[in-house]
């Protein structure tokens, strides 16, 4: 058996194509979305990514605003920048992308962002809304913005049809981007997973992946999740991404948290790259166009 691949690039091209229009109506409105990102350092992966987030926003027609400050940047200027992004009138949504340099509190430069702005879902304003929300069909108001790989694997599901309702879903990783997000969204009703989120001191992590229906691996470990820890027909979405060194070639390659014989015994496959990755650009978009939308 072959795994069905989950197509994330494909995936997150058609939510731009639909976002791009919901952008051209808002701007005959006079509204004009327009992302910002906060990059300290030079990691080149963290330059990438940011890279990507600015394309996206051109393909979709949203203005993008880039501050990039040196790795040497003091607290002091994290916040100066910070709140600049929360004065300018241009920015509708913002992200400072993670990690921070070390020396610099991350949780309390994720607090300075305001929630109104906040297109990552990371304020802790936002966060507790994600907690509070167990029904979202019951609330009123404004829905608070997702963090946005968990808004992409769920998208992502949904798209391909996978059933998440009374499914097992097994997380591996329990870190603020990912894995904890992941578990209240998967078991809110509506969507209605029963969840099992397991970290490096689970027990017994091949015990857990045996029981899962779902299996969403986020943690950089490269090919930690084995081909015979799945259930055959198993969902195994691939949230990893490590840059090694290929034996044969020499060349610099991204290696995902699944092991590429999962692709013979799993009923879907979310691959690294190619899968998550473009589904949580998108869904970053789509915040900042939601934000943006009266
Ligand atoms: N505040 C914040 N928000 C984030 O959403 C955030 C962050 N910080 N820090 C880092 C992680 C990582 N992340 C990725 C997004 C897209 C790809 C992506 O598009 N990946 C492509 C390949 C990219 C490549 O070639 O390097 C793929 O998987 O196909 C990867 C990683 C967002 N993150």
């Amino acid at each position: 058996m072959t795994a069905v691949v989950l197509d994330g690039v494909a995936t997150a091209s058609a939510i731009k194509a639909e976002l791009a229009q919901r952008v051209a109506e808002l701007k005959k409105q006079g509204i004009h979305p327009g992302l910002g990102t906060l990059l300290v350092g030079d990691d080149p992966a963290s330059r990438s990514y940011v890279a990507g987030k600015h394309r996206d926003c051109a393909e979709v027609g949203i203005e993008s605003i880039r501050v990039d400050l040196p790795a040497t940047a003091s607290e002091h200027d994290v916040r100066d920048a910070i709140a600049a992004l929360n004065a300018d009138p241009l920015v509708t949504g913002y992200i400072v992308q993670l990690p921070l340099p070390n020396g610099i509190d991350e949780n309390a430069m994720l607090e300075l962002i305001d929630p109104a702005k906040d297109a990552d879902g990371l304020h802790p304003t936002n966060l507790g809304r994600l907690v509070l929300t167990v029904d979202p069909a019951s609330s009123t108001g404004r829905p608070a913005p997702l963090p946005c790989t968990p808004a992409g694997i769920v998208e992502m599901l949904r798209r391909y049809d996978v059933p998440l309702s009374g499914q097992h879903v097994v997380i591996v990783g329990r870190g603020l981007t990912v894995g904890r997000p992941l578990g209240l969204l998967l078991t809110r009703k509506g969507i209605d997973a029963t969840v099992t989120l397991t970290h490096s001191r689970t027990r017994d992590l091949e015990a857990e992946v045996r029981r899962a229906d779902i299996v969403i691996a986020a943690v950089g470990v490269p090919g930690l999740i084995k081909a015979e820890w799945i259930k055959p027909g198993a969902a195994v979405l691939d949230v990893g991404i490590s840059r090694v060194v290929d034996a044969e070639t020499g060349k610099a390659r991204l290696r995902g948290d699944v092991d590429p014989g999962v692709a013979d015994v799993a009923g879907f496959l979310s691959p690294v790259p190619g899968g998550v990755g473009p589904m949580t650009r998108a869904l970053l978009v789509q915040n900042v166009v939601d934000a943006a939308t009266p």
